[in-house]
């Protein structure tokens, strides 16, 4: 029910439509059954010349006329007027009913695209692709159907039956209890029906959402099935999903079929029982062959609108639990808040025990404490999974702390608005997306005004100027889907250009500089030094050599900070960072040597 009151709430600004069309479709009706009336007429009074029939408003206009040939005529041109006029109306439905749904699917669609656009990163991390996809589209597509046809359908439905029903009763009261004795069975029927085939259609739905998803999933990592020649496992785990689709969908088909030959069943049996009880009416004389007519006409007229009801309310229990899953997005919490503070944002950083753990997981981080002074350069290094990534994540309010404070220039960072803090952090995250655009556009991502000038300066700190200007296209290159055409280290320049277009106070650059060989890797940071005076920088990195010059060093282990200072007093402190640093030392002196020993031969 509350499924139906959201559709109540989304239809806003179409209500007046649906309502044209139900209006439009009760005139229809009404022209449509006069015609039979016009019959009734013709055979009991024109062509039988006699006035024992029921008197109808069809039949005074009819009689009114003085000859017969008129009579006839005027039963014609009433038959052409009532079909013309019941036309005009069936069109009205038509477009208003289609205009109503389309506009609905519209605004459902900006609805959905807006609200998820506002969803909090712990939403979109939890939440399925390929899910959503058909929350947006076949969800949206079901509620738009409804609406564009069944809803108006079943208005004709019940409002056929109820004016045919009415016009029996003024011929004879009895035959027309009769002649809808059988209906409340059909009803029952296909209310039960409806109930059973929600549930499989529920079932149906997320099914097809898993294969979505599963299908989106390996296009976007159609590199790592390739690359680990993965095909065949996962031509497996798609038939897998797909007879599971095919399962849930037959058992839908096995619940039409068993309905619809039973509502067959029971119409046709309806309609034996009043041609029967008509002609023993007929032969008694209690009703004339034209009334007998008019029933039999009428009967044919609400018989399969009423079975019609069947399929109609099996659309609706899909369009209810299509409007449920739309809903469970809708009403889940945007993550920007009204009325938080907006202050200038200079770089000042102070973490103070701060503690965080994903929901259902254990702590990841642990009374992180640290300070960090505008325009300092802040490194963090450690094991993979010791919680790098988390700590910028809560910097950038992609998830609140759960302990401790973070102050940005003395003000708390829950209380500062989330897209005011975002515009002034340049970050370039270790999961770089690039999108199916140009590369300047990729670039200006952050500020579309930005003009060629600004574009080629940041790429020129970035390292990329030089290898986009190679391109034939030059910044006009359309990097593929997820940047394919690029290498991962020119993606990650252009990721790095990107983060600094705005000339943010903060910069975050998350294993940014993974891809890069080392002498690009000096050469970007010796430029962002010399451009980013004042600005707040926090690198992760894995290479000693990355984080060396750093104004600060955060060494991270499990969660916690074990080890913090300059590189100097960090190699001399022993732990692991001293560990790190002759790790590498070696390798890099191994690796030069066996360069030396190949250029000697
Ligand atoms: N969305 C999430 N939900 C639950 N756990 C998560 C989530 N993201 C990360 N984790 C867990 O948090 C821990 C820290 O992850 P994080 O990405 O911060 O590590 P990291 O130090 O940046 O690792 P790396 O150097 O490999 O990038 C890991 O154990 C990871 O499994």
């Amino acid at each position: 029910m509350s499924e139906l009151k959201s559709i109540y709430r989304w239809l806003e600004g179409q209500r007046l439509k649906v309502l044209g069309a139900l209006v439009a479709t009760a005139c229809g009706i009404i022209f449509s059954t006069l015609i039979p009336l016009v019959n009734q007429t013709a055979i009991d009074m024109v062509i039988k010349q006699t006035t024992e029939g029921e008197q109808t408003i069809i039949s005074k206009i009819v009689l009114s006329v003085s000859t017969f040939q008129g009579q006839l005529l005027m039963c014609g041109f009433l038959i052409i007027l009532f079909t013309i006029i019941n036309a005009l109306f069936n069109f009205l439905k038509a477009r208003w009913s289609a205009e109503a749904s389309e506009d609905l699917a519209k605004s459902l669609k900006d609805k959905m695209y807006n609200h998820i656009q506002q969803l909090s990163f712990m939403y979109h991390k939890r939440a399925e692709t390929g899910d959503l996809i058909q929350r947006c589209t076949s969800d949206i597509d079901t509620i738009r159907l409804f609406l564009s046809s069944q809803l108006v359908e079943m208005g004709y439905s019940i409002l056929i039956f109820v004016i045919i029903f009415t016009f029996m009763l003024t011929l004879n009261v009895k035959f027309a209890l009769v002649s809808v004795c059988v209906t409340p069975i059909l009803f029952t029927f296909c209310f039960i029906f409806f109930k059973k085939v929600k549930n499989s259609f529920q079932e149906a739905d997320e099914s097809e959402a898993r294969m979505s998803t599963m299908i989106q999933e390996n296009l976007t990592g159609v590199r790592v099935v390739r690359a680990y020649c993965n095909q065949e496992f996962e031509i497996e785990q798609f038939e897998k999903r797909n007879s599971d689709y095919r399962a849930k969908s037959y058992v839908m088909t096995k619940l039409n079929a068993l309905f619809w030959s039973s509502s067959d069943f029971l119409s046709l049996f309806q309609i034996a029982i009043t041609v029967i009880y008509g002609a023993y009416l007929s032969i008694n004389g209690e009703i004339t062959l034209g009334t007998l007519q008019a029933f039999i006409s009428y009967e044919s007229m609400i018989i399969w609108p009423v079975r019609q009801l069947g399929r109609i309310l099996t659309d609706l229990g899909k369009t209810t639990i299509s409007a449920k899953r739309i809903n469970e997005v809708l009403s889940e919490p945007i993550e920007f808040e009204e009325g938080l503070q907006k202050p200038d944002i200079k770089g000042t950083i102070e973490f103070n025990h701060v503690g965080f753990e994903y929901e259902d997981h254990d702590r990841i981080l642990k009374d992180i404490t640290f300070k960090v002074k505008c325009g300092q350069t802040i490194a963090i290094i450690g094991r993979t999974g010791s919680g790098k990534t988390t700590l910028m994540n809560l910097l950038m309010r992609l998830y609140d702390y759960t302990d401790g404070s973070i102050k940005i220039d003395g003000v708390e960072l829950k209380h500062i608005d989330k897209k005011w803090l975002r515009r002034h952090i340049g970050a370039v995250l270790q999961e770089l997306f690039l999108y199916s655009k140009t590369i300047k556009q990729n670039i200006a991502i952050a500020k579309k005004d930005a003009v060629d000038e600004e574009i080629h300066s940041v790429a020129q700190l970035a390292s990329v100027h030089h290898v986009i200007e190679e391109f034939q296209e030059g910044y006009d290159t359309i990097v593929g889907e997820r940047g394919v055409t690029l290498s991962g280290g020119q993606k990650q320049r252009v990721g790095i250009a990107r983060a600094l277009i705005n000339e943010c106070p903060i910069l975050i650059f998350d294993d940014s500089l993974s891809a890069v060989d080392t002498e690009t890797d000096i050469v970007i940071r010796k430029a962002l030094k010399e451009r980013s005076k004042d600005v707040t920088t926090f690198i992760i990195a894995h290479r000693v050599s990355t984080v060396k010059d750093a104004d600060q060093i955060l060494v991270l282990d499990k969660g916690r900070i074990i080890q913090q200072g300059t590189h100097d007093e960090l190699i001399h402190q022993g732990g692991l960072y001293q560990t790190f640093w002759e790790i590498q030392n070696e390798k890099e002196a191994e690796v030069l040597s066996l360069v030396n020993q190949g250029s000697e031969v």
